[in-house]
């Protein structure tokens, strides 16, 4: 059954991780796995790594509740790029420079810090083993696991799972292939995200990420939350450092109370109403 309501959307990034993001506080709408698919096509749909729903909040305590499909249908419980985005578009809508986004993994707390420039509480890290998820009870500053030239990596969630390698030069590293294996490693029962770090300086790490459920982007906040806390977890950085990725530079602060905040750009670049085929 084709819907035929109108659904408009909004193309934005945060340094070239892409979203199409879709307001259904109206309407109602709800997204199934095959159009997050169709629309995040870049052949055949709109083309983006993921598909952001506002929706009307559930609790008295956000401002809307977000939800997240990568490219391939998956749904993730975090996407730092898209929570920035999402604030942005909220606090423009109330002219406000604080916005409070809830999701699965928890409520999120963001402020504008300049001209399309956001800051946002990530949440804590989580760095138990349950937490992550792992499969079995494995320290997680030391997972053990590796394939190549990529080993022992260092596991954090920050509502989404991800496996931090260091290595002397990510330039080097194949992560187009590499990256699929780690990302469905048995250690995974949920897969993970998957990132190469090059420790620069204490306050100044150089990333690349392979996406669980989507692939290589040019950016990933949460990504790039887990890069710092693995860095200070190793002693490698201060549990301040500016993360910079394909598309640029994320300022990343692990605070005392063990909440990650992340500072970056937000762009809207186009706006448009969905092709119902890609809703059917
Ligand atoms: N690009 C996102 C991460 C998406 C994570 C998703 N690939 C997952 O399955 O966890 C970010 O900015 O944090």
């Amino acid at each position: 059954m084709t819907d035929t309501t109108d659904h408009p959307f909004l193309k934005m990034h945060g340094l070239g991780n892409d979203f199409v993001v879709l307001d259904v506080r109206q309407s109602g709408f709800a997204l199934t796995p095959a159009m997050a698919r169709a629309i995040a096509d870049r052949r055949t749909g709109l083309g983006c790594d993921q598909v952001v729903v506002i929706e009307t909040a559930r609790s008295g305590l956000s401002d809307a509740w977000m939800s997240l499909w990568n490219a391939d249908g998956s749904v993730t419980s975090a996407c730092g790029n898209a929570t920035r985005c999402v604030a942005w578009l909220l606090m423009q809508q109330a002219g406000s420079d604080h916005a409070v986004i809830e999701t699965k993994a928890g409520l999120l707390d963001a402020e504008m810090r300049g001209d399309k420039l956001v800051a946002v509480d990530m949440g804590p890290a989580r760095l138990d083993w349950r937490e992550i998820p792992l499969a079995k009870p494995v320290d997680t500053l030391h997972m053990g696991i590796g394939i190549g030239s990529l080993t022992d990596p260092v596991g954090v969630s920050m509502g989404n799972p991800h496996a931090v390698f260091f290595v002397g030069d990510v330039a080097a590293i194949d992560l187009a292939a590499l990256g699929p294996v780690l990302e469905h490693h048995d250690l995974f029962p949920e897969r993970a995200n998957i990132e190469v770090a090059q420790v620069l300086a204490p306050d100044r790490i150089r990333m690349r990420v392979w996406e669980r459920g989507t692939g290589i982007t040019s950016a990933c906040g949460t990504g790039a939350c887990a890069t710092l806390v693995a860095a200070a977890r190793r002693g490698l950085t201060a549990r301040k450092a500016d993360v910079v990725l394909d598309g640029g530079v994320l300022t990343i602060e692990w605070l005392p109370d063990d909440h990650v905040m992340m500072t970056g750009p937000v762009a809207l670049v186009a706006e448009g109403m969905l092709d119902s085929s890609l809703l059917s």
